[in-house]
């Protein structure tokens, strides 16, 4: 089996002072591996978005360590040091705040793409925005408008093209299709699923667990912080992607 994207082990996180002391997440441990779509479901307020910014390096835990690519981001103090920049991608619960306002759509989702590789023209860019918005339906939009003319489901799917753009090793994603129709919502399934055949890990954290069943290899379910249970839906997906072959 290949090395875990990500490896959260004994995490714990704490909010409030002394007397009124609130347990978000405790003790958590959990491993992703290349490809795999890990589905988190709960309770509101069980601990899943803490989870998600944990895993993503966007939360020091209180206690725990979180390694991304093998390396313990923590390590050297309150500065995460991700393996490298566009490693793990966030997909936000609230889309709209995900993007930058003052940015036309195709800037945001081709931003990726300008870190570390050979420098792309603005209308290469716009292309590839356009292609990457068709595969969530979204070949209707002018790339050149803003976030703030679009619709929250629109700009739900704008958000995860971003996400997925430049192949990450792994993509954290709170509640990605909840704005959306069925119809839509299973294209954005399809368009997920694809990714993690390419190789990207993905953290879902959903409450439609139907959408889950479908997308996720497994799935971790939360109560006050705690995983209580988990259920293995795909158990040989490792061996599917030819890594322990
Ligand atoms: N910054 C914070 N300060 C204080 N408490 C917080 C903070 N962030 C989260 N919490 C508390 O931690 C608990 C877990 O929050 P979290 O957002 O992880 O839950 P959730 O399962 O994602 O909820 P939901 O499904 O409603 O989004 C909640 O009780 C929440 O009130």
């Amino acid at each position: 089996m290949t090395a875990p994207v990500v490896e959260g082990s004994g995490l714990s996180v704490t909010y409030g002072q002394r007397g009124h002391v609130h347990h978000a997440v405790v003790d958590l441990t959990v491993a992703v591996h290349p490809g795999e779509i890990v589905g988190v479901t709960g309770a509101s307020g069980c601990g899943k978005s803490t989870t998600l910014r944990l895993l993503a390096g966007l939360e020091q835990p209180h206690a725990g360590t979180v390694r991304l690519g093998g390396a313990d981001i923590w390590a050297e103090g309150r500065t995460p040091r991700p393996p490298r920049p566009g490693y793990v991608m966030p997909v936000f619960q609230d889309p709209v705040a995900s993007l930058d306002r003052r940015w036309p759509i195709w800037r945001s989702v081709t931003e990726p793409l300008t870190v570390g590789r050979p420098r792309m023209s603005k209308q290469e860019r716009m292309a590839a925005a356009r292609e990457h918005l068709a595969r969530l339906s979204l070949d209707h939009l002018d790339v050149r408008c803003l976030p703030t003319q679009l619709s929250g489901g629109q700009c739900q799917r704008v958000a995860i093209a971003r996400a997925l753009v430049a192949g990450p090793a792994l993509v954290v994603a709170d509640e990605p299709t909840a704005s959306l129709d069925v119809t839509t919502a299973a294209g954005v399934t399809r368009v997920l699923r694809e990714a993690a055949d390419q190789g990207t890990a993905l953290v879902i954290v959903s409450h439609d667990q139907d959408r889950l069943s479908v997308l996720a290899d497994r799935i971790l379910r939360m109560n006050r912080g705690r995983v209580v249970a988990e259920e293995v839906l795909r158990p040989l997906v490792h061996a599917r992607r030819g890594t322990d072959e």
